[in-house]
C-alpha cells in the first residue's frame, strides 16, 4: 500500500496514531498539518489569524495533492477538517490508498481536546460548555464526509497501541 491516510474529527488521534504506526511498520508518516506548518514557515494558529481559514483550507488542499502525488509509501495523518473541504474526500479512494476514519465519541474527543485547545483555532477560544455543543454538531455536519473512508476503526475506551494493532489487522 503505498498511502495510508488517518482521518476523523480534531483530538481522535491521527497525529499521535500516524506516529505510532510510523514506528511499528517502518513506514514513513508525514503530518499534514506539520506539512503545512514547515512549507509555509508559520504555524496553523499563524495561518489562521494572519491568512483566515479560507486561506488555510486551500493551503491544505494543495498540500495534500502534494502529499498524494508523491510516489513514496508514507503514512499520512490528515487534519480534522481536510476531507471536508475542495472535495478532498474523493481523494480518500483509488488505487494505492487505504483511508482510515478513527472514530470517537464527543465525549472521548472532549476529554482530549479541553486540555489541548490552544493549537486548534477552531476550538481555542471556547468554554467547555461551548466546546461539547460545538463538537457534537460539528461531529454531526462532518460524519458525512468522514464515512467516504474506506475503513472505519473505533477508538473510545482504545490505548494508542491497541488502535494502532486494530490498524494493522485490518490492513493485513
Ligand atoms: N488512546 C489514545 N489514542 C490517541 N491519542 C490519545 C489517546 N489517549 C490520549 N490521546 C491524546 O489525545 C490528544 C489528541 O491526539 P492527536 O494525535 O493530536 O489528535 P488529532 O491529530 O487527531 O487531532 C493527544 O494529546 C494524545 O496524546
Ligand atoms: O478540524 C479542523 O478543521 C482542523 C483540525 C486541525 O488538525 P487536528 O485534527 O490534527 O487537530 C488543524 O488542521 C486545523 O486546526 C483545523
Ligand atoms: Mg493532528
Amino acid at each position: 500500500m503505498k498511502k495510508i491516510i488517518l482521518l476523523g474529527y480534531m483530538g481522535c488521534g491521527k497525529s499521535t496514531i500516524a506516529q505510532k504506526l510510523s514506528g511499528m511498520i517502518s513506514v514513513p508518516y508525514v503530518d499534514l498539518d506539520e506539512y503545512i506548518e514547515k512549507k509555509e514557515k508559520m504555524s496553523i494558529k499563524q495561518i489562521f489569524e494572519n491568512h483566515g481559514e479560507i486561506h488555510f483550507r486551500k493551503l491544505e488542499h494543495t498540500y495534500f495533492l502534494e502529499l498524494l502525488n508523491n510516489p513514496d509509501e508514507n503514512i499520512i495523518g490528515l487534519g480534522g477538517g481536510t476531507p471536508c473541504y475542495a472535495n478532498n474526500h474523493e481523494l480518500l479512494i483509488g488505487d494505492g490508498v487505504a483511508s482510515i476514519y478513527l472514530k470517537a465519541s464527543i465525549d472521548t474527543l472532549f476529554n482530549r481536546l479541553v486540555s489541548n485547545k490552544s493549537k486548534r483555532p477552531l476550538i481555542a477560544d471556547k468554554s467547555e460548555e461551548e466546546m461539547k455543543e460545538f463538537i457534537a454538531k460539528h461531529l454531526f455536519d462532518r460524519s458525512f464526509y468522514y464515512n467516504h473512508a474506506q475503513y472505519k476503526v473505533n477508538v473510545d475506551d482504545k490505548s494508542i497501541e491497541e488502535t494502532v494493532n486494530d490498524i494493522l489487522n485490518l490492513l493485513a
